[in-house]
């Protein structure tokens, strides 16, 4: 198993949701008692949109939401108003139900005629430059991708920028921007959230410390923990404990 990663398997994606969420909040309350500002980095899917609906309906007034820092690892390009973005998604199950400081949610640039998809991704890296981000949620895709870095692509030996601009996305809409494994890497904690036995073979490979160009999850690790919140269906082919 790859080194330092540490497991957590929950029932099913309900279950999985609502423990990402209560860790998620005893973490912020945690480093704000101790008068931190939060930073997370959030990130887009289904087990991410169920967790963000649970932090909503759990973090009471425990988190100080106007004194978290909120960014994304990967986003869409694709217009502002689009439900494909993953901006949208959080807003719509989380943040537009907390009390958040809108200078401190840091939205990656959307498709809107001007600038085009590279500038958006350089634009996004110089939000990002230098952050070390407390918390990296990431969902993990069939194909082991995480974020928007995806099998076989060059984006996944980008060690000396922040940001990719990713024009050919396997997992569709193809444009999209993407934190590289340079800036995720910089994560404190980071936890890539897997419900379903559909990705139980990218779980294995990447746990087995798989190559990342196959399967990029295996490629991400957090500075102090990274660690992997799964349901039984994506822990179902991990060798037994
Ligand atoms: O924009 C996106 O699509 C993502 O950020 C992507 O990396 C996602 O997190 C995984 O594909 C898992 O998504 P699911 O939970 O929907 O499988």
């Amino acid at each position: 198993m790859s080194a330092g990663a540490e497991v957590l398997v929950e029932r099913d994606a309900d279950s999985l949701a609502g423990a990402v969420a209560d860790q998620l909040v005893s973490t912020l309350a945690a480093l704000q008692a101790q008068g931190h500002i939060p930073s997370v980095v959030l990130t887009g899917g289904t087990i991410a949109d169920k967790v963000h609906r649970e932090v909503a309906e759990r973090s009471g007034d425990r988190v100080d939401w106007s004194r978290v820092e909120l960014f994304w690892g990967d986003e869409r390009f694709v217009a502002a108003d689009s439900s494909d973005r993953n901006e949208g998604q959080a807003r719509r199950a989380l943040l537009d139900h907390v009390d958040v400081d809108p200078a401190r949610v840091h939205a990656m640039g959307a498709d809107d005629g001007s600038g085009g998809l590279d500038a958006a991704a350089d634009a996004y890296a110089d939000v990002v430059r230098d952050r070390v981000f407390d918390i990296v949620m990431l969902g993990v895709g069939p194909d082991g991708h995480v974020a928007s870095l995806f099998p076989g692509k060059p984006s996944l030996s980008v060690l000396d920028r922040d940001t990719i601009a990713e024009a050919d996305s396997p997992k569709p809409p193809p444009a999209r921007i993407s934190l590289s494994f340079a800036a995720l890497n910089r994560g404190r904690e980071i936890w890539l959230l897997v419900s379903g036995d559909g990705k139980a073979d990218a779980v294995a490979r990447a746990l087995r410390d798989g190559d990342l160009t196959e399967t990029p999850a295996a490629g991400v690790r957090g500075t102090e923990q990274t660690l992997w919140m799964l349901d039984e269906g994506a822990a179902s082919r991990l060798p037994p404990t």
